[in-house]
């Protein structure tokens, strides 16, 4: 008789939160709709889909969830992929038998709940970057990304004029998944709305009434 095969182990999960929320000139992540935070709205759509979530921010940044803080290894605020990198060192620091890295960003309160299952069922290269995708636009902050990237990621962003997640996505294998748009009352949904902007911030209002 041959072992039940083991089910697939559930990836590190890694919230992007070392953003400077500019354009909302105040954390996104801490502003409320309906009873909850962005932040733990993000938390609450995660958590089953993760082996654990960590918190990429400065540290002393306000973590009333009480989640395992995790700086960026690079200063300077230089954009997600040093929250990247972060997740993937720190993967590696700790020895953790996973092979890929899953992060969301800290202001899109309607994270899929089959976010992680269909990144990882889709993709068909276990070496390319997963990211996903909505209405034909890519959301690479929404991605799995292979630990064995780490060292060119790392390598990539000791120069300063590489900053953009596109730019190092075109030196890997990429996959994009599709995901569908929700129909609500108050209209089409993007999953992967993000709050930006106070006007982002009164439609993603509008859509959690129906949906909570
Ligand atoms: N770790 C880390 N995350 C970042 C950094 N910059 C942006 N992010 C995160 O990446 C995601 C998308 O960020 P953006 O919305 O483009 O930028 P933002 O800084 O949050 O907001 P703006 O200043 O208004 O552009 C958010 O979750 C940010 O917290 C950074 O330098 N380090």
């Amino acid at each position: 008789m041959t072992a039940p095969a083991a089910p697939p182990s559930k990836p590190p999960g890694l919230i992007l939160a070392g953003g400077k929320s500019s354009r909302m000139g105040t954390d996104k992540a801490f502003l409320t709709i309906g009873d909850d935070t962005i932040l733990a709205h993000v938390v609450r759509r995660l958590l089953p889909q993760v082996s654990e979530i960590t918190l990429n921010a400065p540290m002393g940044f306000p973590n009333p969830l009480g989640l395992r803080l995790l700086p960026d290894p690079v200063p300077g605020q230089i954009g997600p992929l040093a929250g990247v990198l972060a997740g993937l060192l720190d993967i590696q620091a700790r020895s953790l038998e996973a092979t890929h890295l899953l992060t969301v960003p800290s202001d899109s309160p309607f994270v899929p709940a089959d976010l992680v299952p269909r990144l990882e069922a889709e993709a068909g290269d276990p070496n390319a970057i997963v990211i996903a995708a909505s209405d034909g636009r890519d959301h690479p902050v929404f991605g799995l990304w292979p630990v064995s990237i780490a060292g060119d990621l790392e390598t990539w962003l000791s120069d300063p004029d590489n900053r953009r997640i596109m730019g190092f996505l075109e030196r890997h294998r990429m996959e994009t998944v599709e995901f569908q748009m929700v129909e609500t009352r108050q209209g089409v949904l993007d999953p992967f709305l993000n709050i930006n902007t106070p006007e982002d911030l009164q439609e993603a209002r509008r859509f959690a009434e129906e949906l909570s």
